[in-house]
């Protein structure tokens, strides 16, 4: 594939990063990842807000330009023959000392990366997919907030513990705070439905800000659908009338399954892929 480092279009099997990359050594880097429709990529200015946000907290001297990354990313699908395409836009650090930094970073690295994207598969969005619960907690944010940062530890040993449930194939992973309140998924956030009414986890319980959730939250009320934030539970899924989870690839999937590490299953609601659930898939995008 043809990826992007620091606006030079560059075979992916050729491009670079330094040993002394802050992002490679330490982990201090920040990643949007988005997709295309038509060419177009969906929600790009909330993405660059979100990487602007982190930027500026954890020092690094870095300010997304709308007008550049679109360019980039026209160069980039027209480079790959892609108009539906899965776009990681990373920041890392870049290079600096052997050691923890004491300024800002002045020469960070922008890498963005492409690829095709799956076909969609109608199927989930009339049967549904399951969700895991999985032991492992949902760590807590590296500051105040989370960052979408390269510290990906949590998910992998969570996907790895996913991959231990043979009846979960296809599942996504859901992970509760230390707490035991429903946090996330290993790449999603989680809504469920109840008596009409749309809750999803409260950003207060240290899960990612998604810009799919706020997306949806908004879609939500646009529809006069009562929305809620809070602290809930693995039970409140089991009374949920519908679940779903989103991410700016899958857009908004369908839960029809809730797993249990022992292997026990229940059916969310019906067992059907809800209304509400179904008129915001219609509604997305
Ligand atoms: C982990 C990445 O991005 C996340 C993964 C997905 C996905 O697999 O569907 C979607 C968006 C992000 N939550 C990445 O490395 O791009
Ligand atoms: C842990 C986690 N939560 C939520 C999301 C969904 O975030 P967004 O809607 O910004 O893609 C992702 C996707 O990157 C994620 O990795």
């Amino acid at each position: 594939m043809i990826i992007s480092v620091n606006g030079i279009l560059t075979n992916d099997k050729e491009a670079v990063v330094s040993v002394y990359d802050h992002g490679f050594l330490y982990g201090l880097g920040l990643f949007e990842t988005f997709r295309t429709y038509k060419k177009e990529p969906f929600l790009l200015p909330e993405h660059l807000r979100r990487l602007t946000e982190g930027c500026r907290e954890l020092g690094i001297g870095y300010e997304p330009d709308l007008a550049h990354i679109q360019r980039l990313i026209d160069e980039l699908l027209k480079a790959n023959n892609l108009e539906d395409a899965y776009i990681r836009y990373s920041v890392s650090a870049g290079v600096d000392i052997l050691g923890l930094p004491s300024g800002v970073y002045q020469n960070p690295t922008e890498i963005i990366y492409i690829k095709s994207l799956p076909p969609r598969d109608e199927q989930i969005y009339t049967q549904g997919k399951a969700l895991q619960l999985l032991k492992l907690p949902r760590n807590t944010p590296e500051g105040l907030y989370r960052f979408k940062s390269f510290h990906y530890m949590n998910n992998i040993l969570a996907k790895r513990e996913l991959q231990q449930y043979d009846w979960a194939a296809g599942a996504e992973g859901l992970m509760l705070t230390e707490e035991g309140y429903v946090a996330e998924g290993i790449v999603s956030n989680i809504f469920f439905i109840k008596d009409r009414a749309c809750y999803t986890p409260s950003l207060d319980t240290g899960i990612l800000p998604g810009i799919t959730r706020a997306y949806v939250l908004q879609l939500a009320q646009q529809q006069q659908i009562p929305t809620q934030g809070g602290l809930y539970r693995w039970e409140d899924l089991l009374e949920a009338d519908e679940v779903f989870i989103v991410n700016s690839i899958q857009e908004i999937l369908p839960i029809t399954t809730l797993f249990t590490p022992s292997g026990q299953s229940q059916a969310v609601g019906k067992g059907v892929v809800g209304p509400i659930t179904r008129q915001l898939c219609e509604l997305y995008n």
